[in-house]
Parts: structure tokens; C-alpha cells; sequence
């Protein structure tokens, strides 16, 4: 079995590309990083190292790997043999691959009526849909017709905290020991793929929810914060007595807004924040907070980590204080080295926070969200 798997990155080789290897696949390892892919070729295996007391290893072997960029040909052959599709390359490269994706689908459909499914692996909501309206654009009806009958495109959460590598080795990645890869059964083409590891479900949407606005509000709110304490790393930031309690506090908003939306056991959850967060304290790994505050112009989305959590909370008639702190902290992330982070602070010092409210997150100045995250934006600024 051929597994393509796009984006050999962090989460491609330190999560998905291990279940994929345990699951018997062949992989291909498809990305734009040369050194990467002439090191998977080179080696056909890599090292997975959990970041764990006893640094367990496990070694990943029948990998290769594509430069997706200059190999399109061979992409297009791999696409019509493929049993099956990942993606971790990032929310907003999803529409620069779908291009690639839809000339390999045109191929196949020549030839195979063998169904194929996409997942896209990303911390967003609804990934592999996207994916699909962005591959739709570049196809026939015809061609459309087919891939509604023979391509599934299941949406999917994964969770797994993997921190940017510093090892000799660029092909060694640690990881933490957890992980948890949720697929939406509904989409699927054909039988599911047989990957221990993967939890199928009938509806997605309490998952992801519960992980995007549990895992990535927590990690977003430590990482903006601890940035505005000059806090270095993740671990240190969410023992911070300055962000420790806005972390909880958040947490505690996205935790009642999940149990109004989803109905969830509220005390159940709080376990569920709890484990969260002792991952967050995990000594053993080192995550820089301007990797998890990343993208902060993503991360300000309508439909991100920050805002449709806070933008609920009110439609359910309470305050979002602490995730306000955390979009105010968001707003004030300034690392010149995220291209994102530059062009926010442009915005914010040509046109003013309320303006980059309303081009990023869709708030209107008079919304009382923008007003209650102007009031937070302001009592930071007060204390820098
Ligand atoms: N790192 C984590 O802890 C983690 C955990 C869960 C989910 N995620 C999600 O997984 C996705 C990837 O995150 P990551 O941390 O692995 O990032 P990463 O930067 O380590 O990996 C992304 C990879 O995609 C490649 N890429 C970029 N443009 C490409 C293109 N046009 N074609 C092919 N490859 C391309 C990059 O070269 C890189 O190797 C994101 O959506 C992220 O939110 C990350
Ligand atoms: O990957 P991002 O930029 O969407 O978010 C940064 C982190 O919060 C994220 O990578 C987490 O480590 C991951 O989602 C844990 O499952």
C-alpha cells in the first residue's frame, strides 16, 4: 500500500509518518524542503525520539521522499497509485498543493476507479473539506462527478505537541509520548484505512472543537502571554504567576462555552484541561513560545483558537475576560522574525488595533467583543 504524505515537517515525520510506517504503508514524504527530501531518500528512515524520562525510540522505515515543487510528474504517477493521502504542510498551504492533487486526480481517473481518501492534518477546522472546494476549482463537472463518487475527504483532528528540531540529525524529531488522531467516518471512500491510532467517528466537530479550543486556546494564551513576559518557552510561561491564572481562566471560558455547545460532563473536561495543561509543564520538551504564537494573523481567524470561542461565550450571554487577554496579548506579538507578526504590527501601527480587529477577525469596532479586547489591549500596554 502507498500512503503520500504531504509536508514532511514536524507532525508529518513525528506523528502521522509513524502511524503510517506501523500501518504497512509505503510512504512518500512530498515537500519543498530539498534537504529533507534528499535526506529521506538518502536514508529511507528516520528516528522518532518521545520525549519521556527514558527517551524511547522508534525507528520509521520505507520512506522517500518527493520535491513536490520540481517533481510534479512524478507526483501525478504517485497520486494514481495511492491508497492514501495526508497532509501536514499548514492550514494556508492547503490551496497552493490542491492544484498538484487535482492533476494527479485527472490522471487517475483515466485509469482507476479505485477509491482514494484525502485528510488533511491540519489545526483547523473542516482541513479536508477545504481541500476538496480548493481541488473541485481546477476540475471538469465531469471530472467533479468522479470525484465526489471515488475520493473522500474526511475531516480529521490530530493532536500531538512536537516542537521545532534542534538536532544534528535533520531527520530526527522528538515528540511528546501522547497523541490522538480523530478521523470523521462520513466522507470515507471505500473501507477505513486500517491505521491503529486513528479513532473513527460520526461526527467530527465535538472533537476538533474540543481540541482546538482546548489544546491550541491554552497553548495560543501561554504563548502570547509568556512572549509578553519575555518568556522563552512554553514550560516556563504556564508557570508564570502573571499567565498561569489568564491560562486557566481561558481555559475554564472555552471549557463552559464546549459544555453549553456539546453538552460534555463539565467535570469530565476539567480532566481533559488538567492533562492538558501537565503537557504544557512536560520539562522534557523545549517549545518555544514563537512557534506555538506562529501565525499570529491565523490565529486572530473568525473561526480560530481565539475568537470563536470568545465570539460564542458572548452569544451564550458571558464575558470571555481571559481569552480577551489572550487576543489582546496577540495583538501585541512583535517577533520580526514571523512574516505574519510583522505584517499584524504594520496594520495595528498604520491603522490601529480596531482595524486590525475588523480585517482579521471580522469584529466591528462597535461589537462589544472588540471593545472588551480594546479595554485588555490597553491595560497590557499599561503594564510593559
Ligand atoms: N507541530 C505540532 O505540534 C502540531 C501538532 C498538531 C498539528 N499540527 C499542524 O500540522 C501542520 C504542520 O505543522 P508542523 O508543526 O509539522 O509544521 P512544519 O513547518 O514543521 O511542517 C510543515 C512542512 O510543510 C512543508 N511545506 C510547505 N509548503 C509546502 C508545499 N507547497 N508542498 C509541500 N510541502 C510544503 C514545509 O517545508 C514543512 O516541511 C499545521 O497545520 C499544524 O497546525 C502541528
Ligand atoms: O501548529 P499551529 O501553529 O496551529 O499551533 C501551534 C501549536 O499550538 C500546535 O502546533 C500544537 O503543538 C499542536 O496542535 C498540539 O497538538
Amino acid at each position: 500500500m502507498i500512503a503520500l504524505q504531504f509536508g514532511a515537517g514536524n507532525i508529518g515525520r513525528g506523528f502521522i509518518g509513524a502511524l503510517l510506517n506501523q500501518a504497512n504503508y509505503e510512504i512518500y514524504f512530498l515537500d519543498v524542503n530539498e534537504n529533507l527530501i534528499s535526506e529521506l531518500n538518502k536514508r529511507g528512515s528516520y528516528i522518532i525520539e518521545l520525549a519521556s524520562e527514558k527517551k524511547e525510540t522508534i525507528t520509521v522505515t520505507g520512506v522517500k521522499g518527493i520535491n513536490s515543487a520540481k517533481q510534479t510528474d512524478k507526483v501525478i504517477d504517485l497520486i494514481c497509485q495511492a491508497d492514501l493521502i495526508t497532509t501536514a504542510v499548514g492550514p494556508n498551504i492547503l490551496k497552493i498543493i490542491a492544484p498538484t492533487i487535482a492533476s494527479g486526480l485527472k490522471e487517475r481517473f483515466k485509469q482507476s476507479v479505485q477509491p482514494l481518501n484525502i485528510i488533511a492534518c491540519e489545526n483547523m477546522i473542516g482541513g479536508s473539506q477545504l481541500l476538496k472546494e480548493e481541488v473541485r476549482k481546477s476540475l471538469t463537472d465531469e471530472e467533479k462527478q468522479k470525484l465526489d463518487q471515488y475520493v473522500g475527504f474526511p475531516n480529521a483532528a490530530v493532536d500531538r505537541i512536537v516542537p521545532l528540531q534542534t538536532h544534528e540529525d535533520p531527520l530526527k524529531v522528538s515528540v511528546e509520548p501522547f497523541f490522538e488522531w480523530v478521523v470523521e467516518k462520513t466522507d470515507i471512500k471505500g473501507s477505513l484505512p486500517n491505521i491503529q491510532g486513528i479513532t473513527y467517528v460520526d461526527d467530527l466537530n465535538p472533537y476538533i472543537e474540543r481540541k482546538l479550543f482546548t489544546v491550541n486556546t491554552g497553548h495560543a494564551t501561554a504563548a502570547y502571554l509568556g512572549y509578553f513576559k519575555n518568556i522563552e518557552t512554553i514550560d516556563k510561561a504556564v508557570l508564570d504567576p502573571f499567565v498561569r491564572p489568564i491560562l486557566e481562566g481561558a481555559l475554564a471560558e472555552t471549557g463552559d462555552m464546549l459544555a453549553k455547545t456539546y453538552h460534555f460532563d463539565r467535570s469530565e473536561h476539567q480532566k481533559y484541561i488538567d492533562k492538558i495543561i501537565s503537557r504544557f509543564e512536560n520539562k522534557q520538551i523545549s517549545d518555544n513560545v514563537t512557534r506555538v504564537a506562529r501565525s499570529p494573523i491565523r490565529k486572530l481567524g473568525a473561526n480560530d483558537r481565539l475568537i470563536l470561542p470568545a465570539k460564542r461565550l458572548m452569544e451564550f450571554g458571558q464575558k470571555p475576560e481571559n481569552l480577551a487577554t489572550a487576543v489582546a496579548a496577540a495583538l501585541l506579538f512583535d517577533y520580526k522574525e514571523d512574516q505574519e507578526a510583522v505584517e499584524l504590527q504594520e496594520i495595528i501601527k498604520t491603522k490601529g488595533a480596531a482595524a486590525a480587529l475588523k480585517q482579521y477577525s471580522q469584529l466591528d469596532e462597535n461589537d462589544p467583543l472588540t471593545k472588551l479586547i480594546l479595554e485588555k489591549y490597553e491595560q497590557l500596554i499599561k503594564l510593559k
